[in-house]
């Protein structure tokens, strides 16, 4: 069973223990570009999970033995296999999930390889520490802790679920992963590509279909041993629940309503560009700064320069190397959006900017839109719309700005812009979030500890502490022959 998208075969049935299996049931991916169906797909309950996840543990005898080199190995010829797969997987992502295509092309499949590159380099350079203690020697090894489970959502499909793969894999894990059944292709093609990179049968598992079937079932199953988890709060919390019945451990990476930190001795332009930059994949990036909070010395020009900037925006098919941002990914999320930004309108704001759908356009595009001061507490300032809807308050100074950037239920991010150094490092050490950019947005290196505080998640990947997760760290002493024997 496949289908074909943007002239791609895209096998539409698991991939379980190396080879393709079917379901009964199906579900569709249906494009968010114009609405229409492009495939059909398996739809998994808890019978193909389990077989899934028990693929995935016969693999792992093997696969965990497997040394290190030959992992790295493996994941590099992954990797350059993407890289010669850039196009086909860019246009079926873009096909699938409504993100740019140029954006697909020239940072984010490069990043999927960057991704499985990075984890196998770092793999061969994990410092198995060891230090002495009292003539004893303790050494620190990172051993593979058995199947990890592996769930991630649609605003970046690949890119978020290669993320998780490939440290996985290089930590010597077997993987089942349950990708999001708003934009589940790229999954399968990922599948295709392991296959011809030479990875041993059921090291990687997907298994197609829907969250509270498949993704439920996996999060429940007993025989995983790690479990990661990318996707909104309610999610995080019966994933949570499930887990702990099993006492899996758990990294969660979740919401965000990140502060963008604007203070009046900023580069001007370059607040505004990157402040216009926060609307990027149509407002359906966890790390944006939806809450702009600007020095009230410079809020009108601030204001003035934004608008000009935001109302240049080209909203647009996404597969158009002019367009800046596309649509919304599905008609229920189209409907959320919508449904924060009435019900903002209803309490009695006025958006300066937008605030509704793009009827030029019609299906799923969102206008980007702006409210200006709404009140404290209010929803659209406490809640994650995950849409092309930004906030935009004013601070009387550092200390107002600071405790306004920390009144939120969520902590993954935080924007500073400031000409100051010092203050930078100032206000970067009060605010609450797991990643802090200065005068820049989403600079990324894998090596960064990545993950958020409160709501925003449990945990952090990228670098060593990816493999902190992944693996059963294990601490072994050993004492010189005959030591402590004569007292
Ligand atoms: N912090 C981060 O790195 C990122 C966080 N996100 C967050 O993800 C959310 C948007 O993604 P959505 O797809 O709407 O989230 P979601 O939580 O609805 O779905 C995410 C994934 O979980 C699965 N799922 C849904 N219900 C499930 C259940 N009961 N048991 C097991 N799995 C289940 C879905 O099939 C999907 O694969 C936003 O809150 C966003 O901030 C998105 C990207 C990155
Ligand atoms: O760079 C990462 O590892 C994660 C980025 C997350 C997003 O791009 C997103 O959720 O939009």
């Amino acid at each position: 069973m496949s289908a074909r998208v943007e002239g791609v075969e895209v096998d539409t049935r698991h991939w379980i223990g190396g080879r393709r299996v079917d379901s009964a049931d199906r579900f569709e991916s249906i494009s968010p570009i114009d609405e229409t169906p492009i495939a059909a797909l398996a739809r998994a309950g808890a019978a193909e999970v389990d077989q899934a996840v028990t693929a995935a543990g016969q693999a792992f005898k093997t696969w965990s033995r497997t040394s290190r080199e030959e992992r790295a190995r493996l994941l590099h010829r992954i990797a350059d296999i993407v890289e010669a797969k850039v196009e086909s997987l860019a246009v079926v992502e873009t096909r699938d999930n409504g993100s740019l295509l140029r954006s697909h092309r020239r940072g984010v499949m490069p990043r999927v390889a960057m991704n499985f590159r990075f984890f196998a380099d770092w793999l061969l350079q994990l410092d198995h520490a060891d230090f002495e203690v009292r003539h004893h020697r303790n050494h620190v090894s990172w051993d593979p802790s058995g199947v990890a489970a592996i769930i991630t959502p649609w605003n970046a499909p690949l890119m978020l679920g290669t993320w998780r793969i490939a440290p996985a894999l290089a930590a010597g894990c077997t993987v089942v992963y349950k990708p999001p059944e708003w934009a589940p292709l790229t999954a399968s093609l990922l599948a295709d590509i392991t296959a011809e990179a030479g990875l041993p049968e059921g090291v990687f598992n997907v298994v197609q279909g829907i969250g509270r079937e498949a993704g439920a079932a996996l999060a429940r199953h007993p025989k995983i041993r790690r479990l990661s988890f990318t996707g909104s709060v309610a999610t995080a919390k019966q994933i949570a629940t499930s887990a702990a019945e099993n006492l899996v451990p758990l990294s969660f990476e979740l919401g965000g309503k990140s502060p963008y930190l604007v203070f009046a001795d900023a580069d001007l332009d370059l607040a505004v560009n990157t402040a216009v930059g926060q609307y990027d994949n149509a407002g359906q990036v966890c790390l944006a700064g939806t809450r702009i909070l600007v020095e009230e010395s410079i809020r009108a020009r601030f204001l003035e320069a934004f608008m000009a900037k935001a109302r240049a925006i080209r909203q647009g098919d996404p597969r158009d190397e002019t367009t800046d941002i596309g649509p919304q990914i599905s008609r229920p999320h189209f409907e959320r959006v919508d449904g924060y930004v009435r019900r903002a309108i209803a309490s009695g704001l006025k958006p300066a900017l937008g605030g509704g759908p793009n009827k030029d356009l019609g299906g799923l595009y969102y206008r980007p839109t702006l409210f200006v001061d709404p009140p404290a507490g209010s929803e659209i300032l406490r809640e994650e719309v995950f849409g092309p809807v930004l906030c935009l308050q004013s601070f009387r100074d550092e200390p107002e700005g600071i405790a306004m950037a920390n009144d939120t239920e969520y902590g993954l991010a935080a924007i500073v812009m400031t000409g100051d150094e010092k203050r930078a490092e100032r206000v970067t050490s009060q605010v609450s979030a797991g990643l802090v950019w200065n005068n820049c947005f989403f600079v990324r290196d894998l090596r960064q500890a990545f993950g958020g505080n409160g709501k925003s998640g449990i945990g952090r990947e990228g670098g060593t502490w990816s493999f902190d997760f992944y693996c059963d760290v294990k601490n072994s002493v050993y004492a010189p022959n005959g030591w402590g024997k004569n007292g």
